[in-house]
């Protein structure tokens, strides 16, 4: 606390003032910074070194000297609480710093500092005061200039050291006072020997000053420098060069070298470069040292360094001359960033020669569409060079109705950073659109900028192929109507649009009659030409929106659809019916065929597609049942009937089993002696509901469902025990002709093998027994057909042929099987009369039958007068109600009986 109680004491009285101004100006120039001592009541007791800014500017201005003042009031200020010393940033920009004098308690003065900067000057603000208070800016700033500038450590320092002083004086001061008055000689003894002891502290004051500032600033150069080299992540070696600059010595090394090198520094530290990196020489390091020694000009240089005498790795070095005369070598393993680099230009490599091969293209455009890279698939694709695509954008080889789609993918993009695949076309160079399929994803470049990288596929020739497989699927490839896939498909969209319009649809079923008999004598490549036309025909009688489709051989089908006329359907009909029935031109030959034709109506008959296409079928049948060349409407009887077939199907499976069926003998007679020697055998169905079944009407429903090879076996078995029996109490050359249907002769699963064998175990020669095959079988023949057909005949089962004269009648059969005889079909008999048409062909075939060595039975022969015609033709047998119908075994023999009678 200070003692305000006191006499007031002048600091003045109690200095030598000169004495005090010396050393305070020595002071001054050891310190570099400007001093005074103020005693309380504002005088100056001394002033050093205090610098134009303030002499010649601050003090000059009424503001300027205001701010010193105020400043240094403050300083005071600060001093009263007892401070040992302040400091103060002053209101013109530069620092003061104050120590109080306290003598015997009283604040008699102060020690002030000042002038300084503690860090480098603002020259704006200085600018700009100069501008504010008209100070000549120049002359200013370079005052100002002249301020040092005293780092804050160095500061705290001086100002310490001046509130030492500052106590010093105190002290000093209040020896004054009490011995002022006795002691004027000691006082002036004194005065010289602190004058002395000062001006001696003064210059090791000075000396120390020096010495410490230069030790501080040496001390912090080096451990900065020892500081950087040791964390250096790159290991530097210092090198000591021989005299002639030609060998190098490790000086030093810092902690990276040694991780790098693997070596402690003891063990670097006097070596030699060349003992220490092996390969110096080799990769020019050594050169590179001598050079930079001699020039002083830095270089830098990699290196490949070793392990177990093999390249391990690289470095990079940059090789320094210190002005020392040392060399330092500051070096990086960039092995594995040249790795990485050799990596990035392998997969930079195998990326654009990936991209410049691939047969996909591959763009990448910006996200406004300008095209930024191509590679040739997609160039060659697009006709353009890139140079050209790169002026254009996206949206120029964009058809515009992809606009929406376009966006879609590109909020596809945005979202998921990537979109399709899709496809749509592009526009190509000629200006031709052509099918692409895209993939595509967000790509960001290292400066942030987005790109679209897209995959192209041009799938023109894929699009080609799927039309063509489509067509194939769906269009029959004679006629390129739609095909019975395709005409399911388009039955099912007509029937929901005739539903959506509430109007009627008719479904035609169309057979051509007789084509099979046009492709087996002029053969395919006509039947062909004629389907065409056929499909032509038809097509031509039908509207647009109409499909005509070929479902099968000769089968095709019609679809009316939304008929808003009922009776447009007839005249549909018969203009098919006629047009099918005018003669076709092939080749030379005029053809006739028919067509028969069933139409079935949608929603009328049914709603369904399976129950119209079965309708329209039974139609057709019915069309074909009624004589051929003819329409006909599914009508519900027809339905009837096919329930029917369907009811007795399912009958005749259980017929066999149940011993339902019975096998019946008609007689053949003998002309030439009047005599019967043969039979044919002919099944009958005894249902038990319906009674007595015409095999007319289930032979075809046991061919369709495979049940015939049965059912041909248990008849061919009872035909061979009654041939046993009539054999042994008839006559010992019997014959009974068995029926053998198409579907026996094809079906593998036929016991034929086994019917040898039967005959065999009843002791039969294979003469007992005939069978009757028809035409078509030999017209069909596969070589499977001629085998059995060998087998029949080397088994000596004799062969008839059925039906002659109403298939295709062709001699060459007759010359290429072993045929014995020739049925002449009922339809000849049945009208037979001298010089009729029937007659004559009746003859002719007797005739020719002769000269092929067969023998002929007419069937059906029901009258006398038949029986005289055929026998005055020759004809060598004959069949028929005349004779006897087909009866049961017993009665077949008694009717034997009664004629032997
Ligand atoms: N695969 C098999 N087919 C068989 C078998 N049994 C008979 N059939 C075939 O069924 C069709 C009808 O036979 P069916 O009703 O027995 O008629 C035969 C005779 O009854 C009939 N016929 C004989 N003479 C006359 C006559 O004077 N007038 C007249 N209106 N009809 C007569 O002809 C049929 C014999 O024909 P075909 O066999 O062509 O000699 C018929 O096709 C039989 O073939 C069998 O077991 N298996």
């Amino acid at each position: 606390m200070l003692d305000t109680t006191k006499k007031r004491i002048k600091f003045s009285e109690l200095v030598d003032v000169a004495s005090l101004q010396a050393l305070m100006d020595s002071f001054n120039q050891v310190i570099g910074i400007a001093n005074a001592i103020i005693d309380v009541d504002g005088i100056v007791i001394t002033s050093s070194g205090w610098q134009d800014v303030c002499v010649k500017y601050h003090r000059v201005n009424p503001t300027t000297c205001g701010r010193c003042i105020a400043s240094d009031t403050s300083l005071v200020e600060s001093m009263l609480n007892g401070a040992p010393f302040a400091v103060y940033g002053c209101l013109n920009g530069l620092v003061d710093t104050a120590a109080p004098i306290v003598v015997d308690g009283q604040h008699v003065a102060n020690v002030f500092t000042g002038q300084f900067f503690t860090a480098p000057p603002d020259l704006d603000f200085f600018r700009r005061q100069a501008q504010e208070f008209g100070f000549d800016e120049n002359g200013y700033l370079e005052a100002v200039d002249k301020v040092p500038v005293i780092p804050g450590e160095r500061v705290e320092a001086i100002t310490q050291f001046y509130a030492n002083f500052a106590r010093v004086l105190a002290t000093n001061g209040l020896d004054r006072l009490r011995h002022h008055d006795a002691e004027n000689r000691l006082a002036l003894l004194n005065r010289e020997l602190t004058q002395r002891v000062q001006e001696r502290t003064a210059e090791l004051l000075e000396k120390n000053l020096q010495l410490l500032r230069d030790e501080e600033v040496l001390r912090e150069s080096q451990s900065t420098l020892t500081a950087l080299f040791e964390s250096m992540s790159s290991g530097a070696v210092v090198y000591r060069a021989s005299a002639d600059g030609q060998d190098f010595v490790v000086a030093s090394v810092n902690r990276a070298a040694e991780r790098i090198e693997n070596m402690r520094r003891k063990n670097l530290v006097g070596k030699n470069v060349v003992e220490i990196f092996p390969g110096i020489e080799e990769f020019g390091l050594l050169d590179v040292f001598k050079r930079v020694w001699q020039s002083g000009e830095p270089e830098q240089v990699p290196v490949a360094f070793y392990q177990d005498g093999r390249i391990s790795g690289w470095r990079e070095n940059y090789v320094y001359k210190l002005p020392s005369g040392e060399l330092v070598s500051i070096y990086d393993d960039v092995t594995e960033k040249l790795q990485a680099e050799q990596e990035l230009r392998w997969s930079e490599e195998r990326f654009r020669s990936m991209f410049e091969m691939s047969p996909l293209g591959m763009i990448l455009n910006s996200m406004d569409g300008r095209f930024v890279e191509a590679n040739s698939a997609s160039l060659d694709m697009l006709g353009y060079s890139l140079d050209e695509l790169n002026k254009m954008s996206y949206w120029d080889i964009t058809p515009l109705e992809y606009k929406e789609e376009e966006a879609q993918q590109l909020e596809s993009l945005s979202r998921f950073s990537r979109y399709g695949p899709y496809e749509k076309e592009y526009i190509n160079r000629e200006g031709i659109r052509f099918p692409v399929r895209l993939n595509g994803v967000l790509i960001t470049a290292s400066d942030g900028e987005k790109f679209i990288w897209s995959i192209v596929e041009n799938i023109t020739e894929k699009k080609k192929s799927e039309e063509l497989i489509w067509r194939q699927a769906n269009f029959d490839t004679l006629t390129g109507l739609p095909n019975r896939r395709m005409f399911r498909d388009r039955l099912e969209q007509e029937i929901k649009k005739a539903h959506r319009a509430n109007l009627p649809m008719a479904l035609m079923f169309i057979d051509l009659d007789k084509f099979k008999e046009v492709n087996d004598t002029l053969g395919h490549d006509m039947g062909d030409i004629l389907l065409v036309e056929a499909a032509r025909r038809i097509v031509e009688c039908v509207r647009e929106s109409d499909t005509v489709a070929r479902i099968g051989g000769d089968e095709f089908t019609v679809i009316l659809s939304e008929l808003e006329d009922a009776a447009s359907i007839d005249r549909i009909a018969q203009s098919i019916i006629g047009k099918l029935a005018a003669p076709f031109l092939l080749a030379e030959d005029k053809i006739f065929i028919s067509a028969s034709l069933g139409i079935t109506l949608y929603p009328n008959d049914a709603t369904v597609i399976d129950s119209l296409l079965k309708n329209a079928d039974q139609a057709m049948y019915a069309a074909k049942a009624r004589g051929r060349n003819r329409y006909s409407y599914f009508t519900p009887a027809l339905q009837q009937a096919a329930e029917a077939r369907m009811r007795l199907t399912n009958d005749l499976r259980g017929a066999l089993e149940n011993n339902q069926f019975k096998v019946y003998f008609q007689p053949i007679v003998d002309l030439g002696s009047n005599s019967i020697h043969k039979a044919e055998a002919l099944i009958r169905w005894e249902h038990p509901v319906r009674g007595l079944v015409s095999p007319a009407e289930f032979i075809p429903l046991a061919e369709e469902t495979g049940m015939i090879v049965e059912i041909g076996d248990w008849v061919f078995r009872e035909a061979a025990r009654q041939a046993k029996r009539l054999r042994e109490m008839h006559h010992p050359d019997f014959q009974i002709s068995v029926n053998k249907s198409p579907i026996q002769f094809c079906n593998n699963d036929s016991p034929y093998q086994s019917w040898f064998g039967y005959l065999q175990e009843l002791g039969l020669p294979g003469q007992s027994i005939s069978i009757e095959i028809t035409e078509g079988l030999l017209m069909d023949a596969t070589p499977h057909v001629y085998d059995k057909l060998g087998a029949f005949h080397d088994a000596g089962i004799q062969v008839s042929l059925d039906d002659f004269g109403t298939g295709y009648s062709s001699l060459s059969y007759l010359k290429k099987f072993d045929i014995d005889y020739l049925k002449i079909d009922q339809a000849f008999v049945r009208n037979l009369s001298k010089d009729t048409d029937d007659m004559a062909l009746c003859e002719a075939i007797i005739v020719m039958a002769h000269k092929l060595g067969l023998k002929v039975i007419a069937e059906g022969v029901e009258t006398r007068e038949q029986e005289e015609l055929l026998a005055a033709a020759g004809c060598d047998y004959i069949q028929g109600y005349l004779i006897s119908r087909p009866v049961p075994p017993e009665e077949f023999e008694a009717l034997l009986m009664q004629r032997l009678r």
